[in-house]
């Protein structure tokens, strides 16, 4: 069998995206979320692997910006839409599309790449490590006490059609994105996904509600600033013993602690709901020291975002360092082999530098490691516990783990792509 990679072609995406569906079980999208993962494809970026005049694959990539720590926004190839024809599986057609692929972003000129995996195990071969995880939560609200700061009550909160505040809302979302690695700069376009609204979606629950935290702005005029907001759905539950509606949670963002406080006070004191259900909050979420039992919170902690370095001197030098960095690094990277070889990375919280040196290395470690610690929120400390770091110069691997790692924020990824 041979295979032919193409460019994807505007008149080729309904069958292109087709044997994506399908290898993800094909079920048909409602026509508007459908209508909107086309309006978002890049085509330029996306390729299909056809043999003769069929689709047997497809990988997309999106033209992002990654914060990463320190708070740059880096170039980064979104890797999505990746399928392969059951009928041609396992001869080789995703390793041919992910080696053009990575080509391909190292020419567009993006350090890195990342990807949220339907199996985690598909993408290490070749070279992304686990780099961000989200927590799921199932919080019994019946049960669980919150005590919200001082400051709380001042934070005024108002319902409003999702699509008459959103651009309030992305206005917020937008001064969070440089705060927290991993992270995304709202590409055009992208806002619209924020707003699906289909049964599908739905699931039997209402169709999505937001609230806006609004505070004074102190100029006397009357006026308030949007400080934050909470998009969701309530799916009502008549149980023998009463109303035990779940709070859907589908995003939710607060510039500040008491505007935080707030969202979730309110999602909490919902009449008629007895849990607060949600699958992609961040690790490090500040109600989780303001809830009287965790243990009710239902936490589970899940694998999310893969990080690939394509080029792995600009990509160590767009980020910080917590603590002063100053190493040797010998990469292995097989299928990138560009990559391979020591690097030597000096640098702190004000900026770094990363060149290729001859000197004699600190610490070897594979590209996929490298990805893995990368947002700071895997240490190398635990990699190099694991065996997946060799330190080769003693008190190399902890005085580089502190620098790498992310002490104030968990990076997270707030949506899927
Ligand atoms: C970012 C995203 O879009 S994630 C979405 C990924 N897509 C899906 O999950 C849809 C359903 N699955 C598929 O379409 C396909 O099975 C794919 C894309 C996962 C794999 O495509 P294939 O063409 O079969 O992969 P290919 O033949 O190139 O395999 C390369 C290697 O990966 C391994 N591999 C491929 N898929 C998997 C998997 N799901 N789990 C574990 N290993 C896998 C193969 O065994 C092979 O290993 P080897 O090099 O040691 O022999």
């Amino acid at each position: 069998m041979t295979t032919e990679l193409r460019v994807l072609r505007e008149e080729d995406w309904n069958v292109w995206y087709d044997n994506l569906l399908r290898a993800f079980g094909g079920v048909p999208e409602p026509a508007e979320e459908r209508e909107v993962s086309q309006a978002v494809t890049e085509y330029d970026r996306s390729i299909g692997a056809w043999d003769g005049a069929q689709c047997v694959g497809t990988a997309g990539a999106f033209d992002f910006r990654l914060t990463v720590p320190g708070g740059a926004s880096v170039p980064t190839a979104g890797v999505t839409m990746v399928s392969v024809a059951a009928t041609h599986r396992r001869r080789g057609v995703l390793t041919s599309m992910m080696r053009r692929q990575l080509d391909d972003i190292r020419s567009w000129g993006q350090p890195l790449a990342a990807l949220t995996a339907s199996e985690p195990d598909i993408y290490g071969r070749f070279g992304y490590g686990l780099a961000t995880h989200r927590l799921g939560i199932e919080i019994d609200t019946t049960r669980v006490r919150l005590s919200v700061p001082p400051g709380t009550d001042d934070v005024r909160l108002r319902y409003a059609a999702p699509a008459e505040v959103l651009d309030v809302c992305e206005a917020v979302y937008a001064r969070q994105v440089p705060e927290r690695p991993g992270m995304l700069v709202r590409r055009p376009g992208w806002e619209r996904a924020e707003l699906l609204d289909t049964e599908r979606h739905r699931d039997g629950a209402s169709p999505l509600q937001c609230v806006v935290a609004e505070r004074a702005d102190g100029d006397g005029g009357g006026g308030s600033d949007v400080v934050g907001y909470a998009r969701f759905r309530v799916k009502p539950d008549w149980t023998p013993s009463g109303a035990g509606g779940v709070v859907v949670l589908e995003s939710l963002e607060a510039l500040d602690a008491a505007a935080h406080a707030a969202l979730w006070r309110f999602l909490f004191d919902l009449d008629l709901t007895g849990s607060i259900v949600s699958s992609r909050r961040p690790v490090d979420e500040p109600w989780l020291h303001m809830v009287s039992d965790v243990r009710r919170c239902g936490l589970q902690v899940k694998d999310d975002m893969y990080v690939r370095l394509v080029d792995v001197g600009a990509a160590l030098r767009a980020r910080t360092y917590q603590a002063p960095v100053d190493v040797v690094l010998e990469v292995e990277d097989t299928f990138c082999p560009w990559n391979s070889g020591r690097w030597r990375l000096t640098g702190d919280a004000k900026g770094a530098d990363c060149e290729r040196t001859g000197d004699t290395a600190d610490l070897a470690l594979s590209i996929r490691e490298l990805g893995a610690a990368y947002l700071g929120g895997v240490s190398l400390a635990s990699l190099g516990a694991a065996g997946r770091v060799r330190e080769l110069r003693q008190g190399a691997l902890a005085e580089a783990s502190v620098g790498f790692f992310s002490a104030t924020v968990a990076p997270w990824l707030p949506h899927g792509f």
